[in-house]
């Protein structure tokens, strides 16, 4: 990896890298964001919570300018991001992707060289470099030549992370990076966004397990098309939050036990 990382996290304290204002995101008819306002840094992990239809793809896409927004400011590092960065790598929902597009690994982490090559541009050595080094840094040098449709879903996840690397992207938007995956390939990818995080990298992910979001992220955002809490982990899904978020729950014995039944809402 590049020295850019290294000095990621090496701004002002009182000053976060990522500054969302005051978003508004419409489409059509609905008002999919309202109001979302949260600031965090690089070396975090931020979960993105709420119930279906709460808004959590529709910001991802938003921070990654593949939404317009209506209203509010995004600003990476003191500057505003209008439309779209190279900072910004968006991973979106399994189902989105066309796993049996034909191509390699390598070719896809390739792309990540895209926005500085153009699609027919050269691939100079910091081009190839770049690749190399995202390809080995996710250990997957030994499938570059498979094609992605032939991994398992935590390889395929791992891919896409590695093409987010190659981008030299600081910020990975994640939509529900978990899903699908066992618990063996979960820990994995655990593990890797902590790591990507410890190096300087910032992680946003929507996330549905309200139970594994406290070990698996710093941060949470909690989301219902307005933002009804944001802190840790912990400080943002109390018991009074996840109720705002996920509406009132009857049945008493769901009452005592709200993490697991909202969490498979
Ligand atoms: N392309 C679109 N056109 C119109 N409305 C949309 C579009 N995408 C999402 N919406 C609406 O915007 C709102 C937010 O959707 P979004 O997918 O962001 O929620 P989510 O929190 O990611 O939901 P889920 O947990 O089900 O994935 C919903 O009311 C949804 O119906």
């Amino acid at each position: 990896m590049s020295e850019e990382h290294h000095d990621c996290c090496a701004h002002h304290s009182h000053h976060h890298e990522l500054v969302i204002d005051s978003l508004q995101v419409r489409y059509r008819n609905t008002l999919a964001l309202d109001g979302v306002s949260f600031a965090t840094s690089c070396g975090n992990r931020v979960a993105l919570v709420g119930p279906n239809g709460a808004g959590k793809s529709t910001l991802l896409k938003a921070i990654a300018g593949l939404v317009p927004r209506s209203g509010g400011t995004i600003s990476w590092r003191r500057t505003a991001v209008k439309r779209w960065s190279r900072e910004f790598a968006y991973l979106p929902q399994r189902e989105e992707v066309d796993w049996s597009f034909p191509i390699t690994v390598r070719g896809l982490v390739e792309m990540g060289r895209y926005p500085q090559t153009g699609i027919f541009g050269r691939f100079g050595d910091a081009d190839h470099a770049a690749v190399e080094n995202a390809l080995q840094s996710l250990d997957l040098l030994d499938l570059q030549k498979r094609q992605i449709r032939e991994l398992s879903g935590g390889q395929q996840q791992r891919a896409f992370l590695a093409r987010a690397i190659a981008q030299e992207a600081h910020v990975l938007l994640l939509d529900e990076p978990f899903t699908g995956l066992d618990r063996n390939a979960s820990r994995q990818l655990g593990d890797l966004l902590e790591r990507l995080a410890h190096e300087g990298r910032l992680v946003v992910a929507s996330h549905h397990d309200l139970a594994t979001v406290p070990k698996l992220f710093d941060e949470a955002l909690l989301l219902k098309t307005r933002p009804i809490a944001f802190g840790t982990a912990e400080e943002a899904l109390s018991a009074k939050n996840l109720d705002r978020a996920f509406g009132h729950i009857t049945d008493a014995e769901d009452r005592a036990a709200p993490q697991l039944v909202t969490s498979d809402l």
